[in-house]
């Protein structure tokens, strides 16, 4: 499916907000792709398709991971991390996307896992600082994203994981493996 094609599907699986919200972030893929060196056109079709399954229905989501035999074992996990698995598999078997490395920024923009990929990391960092965001500390993020991508991303993520145990929330367990990695390579 072209590019095109590929935004009408996506565009109308989503409340105008979250287009706002995945139009930001194809931007700033974009931006963040040229500074670092990733594939721009990579970078921003992993963008157009990381929230395609945002807004399904909980329990169709739940049924797409089992059915489609994909990592169940988030389901024992908060759900707002299930559409990034769905999301991945819906590049491939939808919309034709055989790049491994646009996928895996897709399944990965939420949890991040130890060990990013370059374009990975772009696409999680440009979900976490598009414009539209609107959170404290969302400027500092923006600040670090201009000298270092790890050095953002870690940022993020330590916010994320402060935030979860501050709402004694349980935390996926990729998610610390993720900052635990940037930790190391920092
Ligand atoms: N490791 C984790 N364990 C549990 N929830 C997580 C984890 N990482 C992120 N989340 C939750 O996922 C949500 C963010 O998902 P995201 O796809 O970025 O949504 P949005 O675009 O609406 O911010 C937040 O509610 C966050 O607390």
């Amino acid at each position: 499916m072209n590019k095109e094609d590929i935004i009408a599907s996506v565009s109308k699986q989503m409340p105008e907000r979250r287009w706002i919200h995945t139009q930001g972030v194809m931007v700033t893929s974009r931006y963040l792709a040229e500074k670092y060196g990733e594939d721009p056109e990579r970078a921003e079709l992993a963008a157009i398709i990381h929230d395609v399954a945002k807004y399904w229905p909980v329990e169709e989501q739940r049924q797409y991971i089992v059915k489609h035999q994909l990592n169940c074992e988030l389901l024992d996990y908060n759900k707002e991390l299930w559409h990034a698995e769905i999301g991945s598999h819906v590049a491939w078997a939808q919309y034709g996307i055989e790049d491994q490395g646009i996928r895996d920024a897709i399944r990965y923009h939420t949890s991040g896992r130890a060990g990013m990929s370059l374009i990975e990391k772009i696409v999680w960092l440009a979900d976490y600082i598009e414009p539209g965001r609107d959170f404290p500390g969302v400027e500092e993020a923006r600040r670090l994203a201009e000298q270092s991508l790890d050095t953002a991303i870690l940022y993020g993520l330590n916010a994320t994981i402060t935030i979860l145990i501050e709402r004694n929330r349980i935390i996926y367990p990729g998610t610390v493996t993720a900052r635990n990695s940037l930790i190391l390579t920092i």
